[in-house]
């Protein structure tokens, strides 16, 4: 298993360029089952979660070919409709082949994805959802078994909760359905938006993506596409909270900054100076004073969960104390214990992380959770006194596209190292 091996207390100073969005490009390149012929995709970042997408859609009949950047499938060779629990456990997002086979072929089998580190992660509402649009699913032996004679129809869907993942699989059934469907309630996240513009390159008919009541009129076929993945906002954030906290300089280019505006809020609140332009940000901090920052996850356009963990180490690192709330997964804190045997002083009160001043961080062995708290821990062994060793870096690799890459090209002294 690989480790990053990091020597602490370089600063951070240059450019780097952000790759294409891993949360858009997943659900975009289940999208491709939908339409029977070949989509072409671009600023697709490489990621293990991508790889493990691309033998997914492979086992499904799928051709696949990379070039460069873009991904080609061909969603006409598409031949079987069962996802096996090999693939789909080592991805949550693979339970986004379920929508767009039903919706297709008539049927689908979809392993049951199963918890993660962060919490249990049900499916109940992408399950209801796809039931009121005529599905029938049964969940036997860990698989979701699901059927419907002829083409699904379109019907009028509350969601109990805001889920970003069900809104996806319900989008992308209702664009091949019989007749008009409506998502209430439905999540609002720049991924949605980029999966709507790429259905609708498709042919799919849909208004409000970006909304929480998105309308689709079904069609009969959808087509091949063009479409070029949204920059990752969370990589962003991350590359911008590594700068701050490292008290340096980084200029994140190829970004969005739209989707990006409850993190570069909280950014100006912690004292960094901002530039914001239309595809690139600019943070300083160089002879500034970080202060710690409150943070409440939310839906979007709520702060980002996944910008929690790296918030967290920001609040470690920074001036004066202030609390971060996680109210989207249950268990999101798993990066808390690992920064305390750096030294870090956190409290953990629920589902809220407690952070005071600071005295001081050493490096030391920790071990990777989750995608996001690697990331907290890969950022907090920059700013400590001596070495630290991330463990388990696979969970890194399924987010970040050579971070270790991008971070030495900005003065981390961070390197890879295979055990
Ligand atoms: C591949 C991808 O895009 N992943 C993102 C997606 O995950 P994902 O789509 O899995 O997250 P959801 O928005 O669905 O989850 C939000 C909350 O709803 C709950 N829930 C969800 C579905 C369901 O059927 N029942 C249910 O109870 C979840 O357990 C969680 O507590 O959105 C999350 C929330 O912004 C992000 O952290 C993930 O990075
Ligand atoms: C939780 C995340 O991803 P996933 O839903 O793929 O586990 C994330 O990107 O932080």
């Amino acid at each position: 298993m690989d480790q990053f091996v990091i020597q602490g207390g370089t600063s951070l100073a240059g450019e780097v360029t952000i790759s294409g969005a891993k949360n858009a490009a997943l659900p975009i390149l289940f999208a491709a089952l939908l339409a029977d012929g070949k989509s072409t995709f671009t600023n697709v970042p490489r990621l293990r979660d991508i790889v493990t997408t691309e033998a997914l859609l492979k086992t499904l009949g799928a051709d696949v070919n990379w070039q460069g950047d873009t991904l080609i499938i061909d969603g006409a060779t598409v031949n079987q409709t069962l996802a096996p629990y090999e693939l789909v456990k080592q991805m949550r997002a693979s339970v986004l082949a379920l929508g767009p086979l039903v919706a297709r072929f008539g049927e689908a089998q979809v392993s049951l994805p199963g918890g993660c580190a962060i919490g249990a992660r049900p499916v109940d509402i992408h399950i209801q959802g796809l039931e009121r649009l005529g599905a029938q699913i049964s969940v036997e032996n860990g698989y979701i078994n699901a059927k419907v004679n002829g083409r699904l129809k379109g019907a009028e869907i509350f969601m109990e909760m805001v889920s970003v993942g069900a809104t996806e699989n319900l989008l992308m059934a209702a664009a091949l359905a019989d007749g008009k469907t409506i998502l209430d309630n439905a999540a609002r996240e720049p991924e949605i938006i980029d999966l709507a513009n790429c259905l609708i390159a498709m042919g799919a008919k849909i208004t409000g993506a970006g909304t929480s009541r998105i309308e689709v009129e079904g069609v009969e076929r959808l087509a091949g596409c063009e479409h070029s993945i949204l920059p990752d906002r969370i990589e962003t954030g991350t590359f911008l909270v590594a700068a701050a906290m490292a008290g340096g300089e980084v200029l994140c280019k190829n970004t969005d900054f739209h989707s990006l505006e409850p993190v570069i809020e909280k950014l100006r609140a912690t004292n960094a100076l901002l530039e914001v332009h239309d595809d690139s940000i600019y943070l300083d901090m160089r002879g500034r004073e970080l202060k710690a920052v409150n943070i409440k996850t939310a839906p979007h356009p709520g702060f980002p969960t996944d910008m929690q963990a790296q918030f967290t180490a920001l609040n470690v690192v920074a001036n004066g104390s202030a609390t971060i709330t996680e109210t989207i997964f249950e268990n999101r804190f798993m990066h808390v214990p690992e920064l305390q045997r750096m030294g870090a002083n956190i409290r953990l009160e629920g589902n809220t992380a407690i952070c005071g001043e600071t005295k001081s961080l050493s490096g030391a062995q920790v071990m990777a959770t989750d995608l996001r708290a690697s990331a907290s821990l890969i950022l907090t062994g920059i700013v400590a006194q001596g070495e630290t060793v991330v463990d388990r870096i696979y969970h890194v690799d399924r987010g970040y596209q050579r971070i270790e890459d991008k971070l030495s090209a900005l003065g981390a002294n961070i390197k890879r190292r295979s055990s």
